[in-house]
């Protein structure tokens, strides 16, 4: 559990246990689990600081080196601070620059609406649900090849095809590491350098084969950087090593946070919108209402972000997507900076502190039907969107997600494009698909089959 920790699994130990429980296994680190809105908050917005630390794990080590440069892995202080300032400023000055966030996505949204088109014609209608996601993999990969490298790719390139599969295939491998090699390298100190598990070392070669690229794409950068006009991430953090205005921004770093920025921000998304497919076709009159609301606002033409203000039942389902899913089910673990106390009990300091989101993003306490897909969710009495404090998908506090904004605008136009050119049903003979998830990194919906309608 130390490394993938299944969400039925601590649901069950809560039952017993309560709201606050610690597991020890393997190694001496102190797993405690955190379950609930109330202790959420409690850890992540009223004592941030004191658990803004990542855990130093073994497979942190596989996967980062033994440095943890970069955004995601790296420990809370003044280098991370800077690399979040960072990302912020660039967003801010890509929307000043006219290069604005939701440009990034509109520019996909013809290639991405093609594909799905030839997507029908090529399987005559039924489409496997792997087949469809490839597409989502293509989208939102795209997007962040263009906040990061400055272009998008076609989806038939090969070099793209190569990013695709290191960066995606990092995640179904990590999927897997619970095997009882990986306990071994995590109970005896430093055996990692010398023998590490098939699928670690297949991690490693798919982290090897991203960092290859991201670095030639750095060169690249390097070779026509115009320090008065910078183009993209990469040029922003080039100009910040150049000018060594910030100690804390090394080559290195800006490879592994460009690394993080696909990691984190890929298959997040690409999974939502495979959800959001499945309970589209296993809720056609919710569907329905979305492409009413479609046709009345948007008609013919394709959406921008500003739009969704005017489509309250639109933007309501894509968030029931996400809380229903809750896709990352314990976003990315946590340690104890130092130690202190939770509920009157003491945490050690470095104790991995684990997250249970589905234990708000499911709870009753919350939600009326926690379990039914149901947008009403998240409207309020004249229909228009209300605030839900328990709807913390990406997180809370020092280490929120980053990408909140990119990943809510890629949602938004995504979605909406998909439902205003197709509908999605059920194969015929299938009353329901299944709502069940594949245990992992991030809650995958078992694979499916819908009949993918063109509606235009
Ligand atoms: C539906 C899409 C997404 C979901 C549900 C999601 C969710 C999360 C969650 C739960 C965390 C962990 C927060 C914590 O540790 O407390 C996180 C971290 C992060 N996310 Fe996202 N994310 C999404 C998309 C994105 C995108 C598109 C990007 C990139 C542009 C991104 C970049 C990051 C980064 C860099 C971190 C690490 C932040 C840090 O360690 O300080 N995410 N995300």
């Amino acid at each position: 559990m130390a490394n993938n920790p299944d969400i039925q699994d601590l649901a069950t130990l809560s039952s017993q246990y309560g709201n606050l429980f610690g597991i020890k296994r393997g190694g001496s680190t102190y797993i405690v689990c955190i379950k609930g809105y109330d202790l959420f908050r409690e850890v992540m917005l009223d004592n941030s600081k004191t658990f803004a630390a990542r855990p130093s794990t073994v497979v942190q080590k596989i996967l980062r080196g033994e440095t943890c440069e970069g955004i995601a892995t790296s420990q809370y202080g003044p280098g991370l601070i800077a690399h979040r300032k960072l990302f912020h400023s660039v967003l801010r000055s890509m929307g000043i620059n006219g290069k604005d966030l939701a440009k990034l996505v509109v520019e996909e949204l013809p290639y991405f609406v093609d594909e799905l088109h030839s997507l029908v014609s090529s399987c005559s209608g039924m489409a496997k649900i792997d087949d469809i996601s490839e597409v989502f993999q293509y989208a939102s990969l795209n997007v962040l090849a263009y906040f990061t490298f400055g272009n998008r790719y076609s989806y038939k390139d090969g070099k793209f095809k190569i990013l695709l599969k290191n960066n995606f295939q990092i995640f179904s491998l990590m999927s897997k590491l619970t095997s009882p090699g990986l306990i071994l390298v995590s109970i005896i100190p430093n055996l990692y350098k010398f023998w590490l598990p098939k699928t670690a070392r297949e991690i490693q070669a798919c982290v090897r084969n991203l960092e290859t690229f991201i670095a030639s794409e750095i060169e690249y950068h390097k070779s026509t950087l115009d320090l008065n006009s910078p183009r993209d991430l990469i040029d922003y953090y080039l100009l910040e090593v150049a000018t060594q205005s910030s100690k804390h921004f090394t080559e290195t770093g800006v490879r592994k946070a460009v690394m993080d920025v696909f990691q984190a921000g890929t298959e997040t998304t690409s999974t939502t919108l495979k959800w959001a497919v499945l309970y589209m076709a296993n809720n056609p009159d919710i569907q329905e209402k979305i492409q009413c609301e479609i046709n009345e606002v948007l008609g013919n033409k394709l959406p921008t972000y500003e739009d969704r203000i005017k489509m309250p039942y639109t933007e309501a389902s894509i968030m029931e997507v996400q809380r229903k899913a809750s896709i990352a089910p314990v976003g990315v673990l946590h340690a104890a900076g130092e130690s202190t106390k939770l509920m009157g009990y003491d945490i050690p300091k470095g104790s991995l502190i684990v997250p249970m989101y589905t234990s708000f993003l499911h709870s009753p306490e919350h939600w009326k039907n926690p379990f039914q897909f149901d947008p009403k969710n998240f409207l309020d009495a004249n229909g228009q969107v209300g605030t839900r404090p328990a709807f913390m998908p990406f997180g809370a506090g020092l280490r929120a997600c980053l990408g909140i904004n990119i990943a809510k605008q890629e949602l938004f136009l995504f979605f909406t494009t998909m439902l205003q050119h197709f509908t999605f049903q059920l194969p015929p003979g299938i009353l329901k698909l299944d709502e069940d998830y594949i245990p992992g990194l991030t809650l995958q919906p078992k694979s499916f089959q819908v009949v993918l309608k063109q509606r235009h």
